[in-house]
């Protein structure tokens, strides 16, 4: 029981997990601590030998050449342990990314990176680096070594101390001992895990990167948020010192009876010690080493080790914990094995599908019924907020349904290959990814041939942005930054570039929203052209390309209102009529001198 008890102290998982920043590196880091705490006790032993060899007329070459080798190794490992330890403490943030990168990608679903209390303890555990309240791990690490030797020198000292009498290094001992019991609560940040601390650090953290991140540095400027958002910074730091000085403040009491208790076992062993040096029981040499030794026992005492060690341990704990909580948050009910090679080849059908994002009430479908035919293209439209992209996101598996079933040729999604059905998947999202990357890898992540990218490119409309070697990023050396139409071309052509390579299913979320008109029609022809034959699902508000497509959906109330063609739609006279004539109103039908007809304002 107390071996599972103290295998879950945030202490122990520190330390057990330290050879995984590098066993030579953890081992010499050990062995130096170990050494380094035993050369204090090995000094005021040599001081002995010279002194009592001086006082019995005896050589002193042997005590003085001893005492001048420990003293040149005390020397020396001091800036070899500081480089080791830093080291060491590069290396412990290093696998800590590692694993906190791998805890937010390696969960198949999303729910764990849209939780607020996941995104709070990721915060939190990102402190190792961030070192928003606390030092970050190299410089925590150093200050463990030196803690932990203060340590081990205070037991060392005791140990020699026992040549003097049992009693003394057993008195110093429990004093010393007895303060990081006393005075433990002032040093750990007991109730760090609470939503307080999760809301201040994500605060935090948000402000720090409204700050230095580029896209926001245009609204910073012209709303006059820089001073807000450096006061909300501070404002959110303080808070977190605050916090943290409330719960580990020092209490009068522990304080009080600490030095009780520690005064009284010094006064007691160094008069003990006075009386019996000075009536001749212990001789002169013995005396000064037991005099230094039990002096060298304080070392024991509560300090800066317990500050350092759970400064540094407990950001740990919270990486370790996140393997565990983001899995779960991000599993979905279950990983399919049958293959998905070829689907859909007959229908995607949403079956009696509801669905309410965790940790909310509300259904934000319910019970929604859709038969998609393999091949033929759907628009979805509905209001904001309908569910139109949960949609989107039930049928790239990043969530499953929590009511009904969404089959493929009659399969149950759940009980395809995930990774195989999302290879058959190609999307551009509403948020799509701008991928500080080459042209070439925004189009194709995953590599495909050039061809394939510049023949996507040009169904995109963005044959002419730049050489595909281009970093689309102006933060890197010869970058260069697209507008938001351009960018929306390049996330286009990346679903083309899928589907060249295979998809069959093509999900457009709001496709062409950044385009001009006149583009937006161009592209929009191009790419229905490209998708011919794959099942294509667009959701979008513009009713001027919504009309292009096969059949278009209406969701509202988290279910299917309407089904049909626009003329079907049309003559039914319901809500897609009202909402496309809204639109119709404010737009005239144009054609350009190639025949590509587009919507402008009236
Ligand atoms: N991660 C999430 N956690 C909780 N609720 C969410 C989450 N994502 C979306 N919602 C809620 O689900 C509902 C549907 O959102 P969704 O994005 O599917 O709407 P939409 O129809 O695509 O809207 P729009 O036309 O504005 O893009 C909204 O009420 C939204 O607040």
């Amino acid at each position: 029981m107390w071996r599972v008890r103290f295998r879950e102290r945030q202490e122990w998982q520190f330390f057990a997990n330290l050879p995984r920043a590098g066993r030579p590196l953890a081992a010499s880091w050990w062995a130096l601590v170990g050494l380094r705490a035993v050369l204090p006790p090995v000094f005021a032993v040599t001081t002995g030998l010279v002194i009592g060899a001086v006082q019995g007329r005896s050589s002193t070459t042997g005590p003085l050449v001893a005492m001048g080798l420990v003293f040149v190794a005390l020397q020396v490992s001091a800036p070899l342990h500081q480089t080791v330890s830093e080291s060491l403490g590069h290396r412990v943030s290093a696998w800590l990314y590692d694993d906190l990168t791998a805890s937010c990608v390696d969960p198949p679903g999303i729910g764990h990176l849209e939780d607020p209390t996941l995104a709070g303890d990721i915060t939190v555990a990102r402190e190792f680096d961030s070192g928003h309240h606390g030092p970050p791990m190299e410089v925590n690490l150093p200050f463990i070594a030196t803690g932990l030797i203060d340590l081990g020198t205070g037991v060392a000292s005791a140990v020699v101390l026992l040549g003097y009498a049992w009693w003394a290094p057993l008195a110093l001992v429990t004093a010393w001992g007895a303060t990081h019991w006393l005075l433990r609560e002032s040093a750990v940040w007991k109730d760090r895990n609470t939503d307080v601390v999760r809301e201040a650090s994500l605060h935090a953290e948000y402000a720090f990167r409204l700050a230095v991140d580029p896209p926001p540095a245009k609204e910073l400027r012209v709303f006059g948020l820089a001073d807000w958002s450096l006061e909300r910074f501070a404002q959110r730091r303080r808070q977190l010192f605050d916090l943290q000085q409330a719960a580990t403040r020092l209490r009068e009491r522990s304080l009080a009876l600490s030095v009780v208790l520690v005064t009284a076992a010094n006064v007691g062993v160094l008069a003990a010690l006075a009386h019996d040096a000075s009536s001749g029981a212990v001789p002169l040499g013995r005396a000064v080493v037991y005099a230094q030794v039990a002096v060298g026992a304080s070392l024991i005492a509560f300090g800066g080790l317990n500050w350092a060690l759970d400064g540094a341990a407990a950001p740990v704990a919270a990486v370790l914990r996140l393997r565990t909580t983001a899995r779960e948050a991000g599993r979905l009910s279950r990983l399919g094995t049958e293959s998905a090679a070829g689907r859909p080849s007959a229908e995607i059908r949403f079956r009696d599908v509801s669905f309410a994002y965790p940790r909310t009430d509300r259904q934000v479908l319910r019970g929604l019924d859709l038969t998609i035919p393999a091949g033929s293209s759907l628009a979805i439209v509905g209001q904001n907020g309908a569910g139109k992209t949960t949609l989107a996101k039930l049928l790239c598996r990043l969530y499953d349904p929590t009511g009904g079933a969404i089959e493929v040729d009659g399969t149950d999604l759940r009980d395809l290959d995930v990774v195989e059905w999302r290879s058959r998947v190609a999307a551009v999202f509403q948020d799509f990814t701008r991928f500080e990357l080459s042209l070439r890898e925004n189009v194709a992540p995953l590599g495909a041939p050039d061809d394939d990218v510049l023949a996507a490119l040009a169904a995109a409309g963005a044959d002419h942005l730049a050489p595909l070697d281009t970093v689309l990023s102006t933060q890197y050396a010869g970058g260069l930054d697209l507008s938001g139409g351009e960018w929306q071309r390049v996330a286009l052509a990346r679903a083309v570039c899928a589907v060249r390579r295979g998809a069959g299913v093509v999900l457009l979320d709001e496709p062409t929203a950044q385009l001009d008109v006149r583009g937006e029609a161009q592209i929009f022809r191009r790419l229905l052209e490209a998708t011919r034959g794959v099942t294509t699902i667009l959701v979008s508000h513009r009713f001027s390309t919504v009309r292009h497509v096969d059949r278009i959906c209406v969701v509202e109330d988290g279910r299917v209102a309407e089904l049909g063609s626009h003329a079907e739609l049309m003559s039914l006279g319901g809500r897609y009529r009202t909402m496309f004539e809204l639109q119709a109103q404010r737009f005239d039908l144009t054609a350009d001198e190639e025949g590509v007809e587009y919507d402008v304002l009236r």
